[in-house]
């Protein structure tokens, strides 16, 4: 499987906020996308994730014998917002979530599965709304968990997070890419992988991408 970016250009409005973005990710390998405030990195996500149409160029999924994959069924996207209802018991909105992202990429783990490997073990029953805003990211986290696809789409999605649950979302993020996923993701939070490649938004009109070892 691999995921291909070719001089994707985008823009908001009048202005072109990124232009000749290319990258090209393999099973296990992640990029991590920085720049500074207002300089694309949603655009692109969402770009990436279907949401937005690019200006130019392309983004293309493939399969390991090369056809060409639909990102919606094999891609989670994880925004700023949590996507989850503050009603609805945490365990109900995993289980939304569960089955609507259904599909022949993978089964994931349980919902309760998912809750204790985000270190939340005993909140299932409470609704989302009760949460602290570092425990709702944490099960927005949890989303990624229950049902299995390759490609994660990640908009800071260490925000609200402690130190210590920055750490579990390095973690999840390494287990993702030893499984053979893929990860995207605007965050600043040190992943401590050596399969990481980066893509710097410098703002409108430039973007430059590099292959590191280390994104520390
Ligand atoms: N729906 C929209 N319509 C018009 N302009 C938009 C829209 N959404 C974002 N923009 C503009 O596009 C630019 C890039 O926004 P974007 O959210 O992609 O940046 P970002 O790098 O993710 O920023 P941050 O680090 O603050 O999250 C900003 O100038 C923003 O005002």
């Amino acid at each position: 499987m691999q995921a291909i970016a070719t001089k994707l250009k985008g823009r908001r409005g009048d202005s072109v906020l990124f232009e000749d973005v290319g990258f090209s990710l393999s099973r296990g390998q992640a990029l991590v996308i920085t720049g500074p405030n207002g300089s694309g990195k949603s655009t692109l996500l969402r770009l990436l994730a279907g949401l937005l149409a690019a200006d130019s160029g392309r983004f293309l999924l493939t399969g390991d014998d090369g056809a060409v994959l639909p990102v919606p069924d094999f891609a989670h996207y994880l925004g700023h917002r949590n996507a989850m209802k503050r009603e609805l018991r945490v365990a109900e909105n995993l289980a939304f979530w569960k089955s609507f992202h259904a599909s022949d990429s993978g089964e994931g783990l349980s919902v309760d599965a998912a809750i204790d490997a985000v270190g939340l073990t005993g909140v299932a029953h409470l609704p989302f709304g009760y949460l602290s805003a570092g425990q709702q990211r944490r099960i927005a986290l949890a989303r990624l968990l229950v049902a299995a696809r390759p490609l994660w789409l990640l908009d800071e999605p260490t925000a609200a997070l402690d130190k210590r649950s920055d750490q579990l979302f390095a973690d999840l993020v390494g287990d993702h890419l030893k499984k053979g996923g893929l990860a995207i993701a605007a965050t600043h939070q040190p992943l401590g992988l050596h399969n990481i490649q980066s893509l710097e938004l410098s703002g409108v009109h430039r973007a430059a991408s590099s292959s590191g070892e280390s994104w520390t």
